[in-house]
């Protein structure tokens, strides 16, 4: 069995101290570092750009697992990749040019990655399995921390399991959206491969703990 990545959004970090947060998640075990990039239009926040991810790169060799939550994603592909951004994952609802937008991802020598909102259905994203390295299934609506994980969002994480075992496509199926040790078991047992978390970790009493029980789902 593969074990579970953690992938810890750092929207719950302390900002005016990102670089020493991001060093403690790799000292608490985090696989990847999971940062969150909103434009206010796609969704009602502001949150990181290119030029705070490229300051952020030398305080680890974690991967930095880019969620882009901006519209016309295609605009800001290449200044993430030139960032240091390991996976780039766009939006389905926000990219009129999947395609095109994935050739770029995978030519800047990146893994690319589809996300889907709660009410988007898995079939807009079913002829893209083939092509990409990551699907991230949103269990929340995007745009804020702190949400309840919605449950409802977990058959398309099954759907998607299926396919890829099937398939056999090399990917990564990651949930990110109110996770915690309970919801993470949960979208762990339908087919989840990566709970990208922000509360539940940093909240956690025991960080280290909380990111190790975590492995052990
Ligand atoms: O993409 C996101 C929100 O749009 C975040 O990654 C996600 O919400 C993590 O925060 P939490 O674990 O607190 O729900
Ligand atoms: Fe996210």
């Amino acid at each position: 069995m593969v074990m579970v990545k953690v992938a810890p959004s750092i929207l719950s970090a302390d900002f005016s101290r990102l670089g020493d947060e991001i060093k403690r998640l790799e000292r608490e075990g985090a696989d990847w570092i999971h940062i969150d990039v909103m434009d206010g239009v796609f969704v009602p926040n502001i949150t990181i750009g290119q030029s705070v991810v490229k300051s952020l790169r030398p305080f680890t060799a974690l991967p930095f697992d880019v969620h882009l939550m901006i519209t016309k994603p295609e605009r800001y592909v290449k200044e993430f990749a030139d960032a240091g951004a390991d996976y780039i994952t766009f939006h389905q609802e926000a990219c009129g040019c999947i395609p095109s937008v994935l050739d770029d991802i995978h030519s800047f020598g990146k893994k690319a990655g589809l996300s889907i909102n709660p009410e988007t259905p898995f079939n807009t994203i079913e002829p893209y399995m083939d092509k990409i390295d990551l699907l991230l299934i949103m269990t929340v609506h995007p745009g804020f921390g702190g949400q309840a994980f919605m449950s409802e969002c977990l058959p398309k994480v099954a759907e998607a399991r299926r396919l890829v075992d099937e398939n056999g496509y090399c990917m990564e199926i990651s949930v990110d959206g109110g996770i915690n040790y309970n919801t993470g078991k949960t979208a762990v047992s339908t087919g989840a491969s990566v709970l990208a978390a922000g509360s539940a970790i940093f909240k956690a009493p025991d960080m280290k703990m909380e990111i190790s029980r975590w492995h052990d789902l």
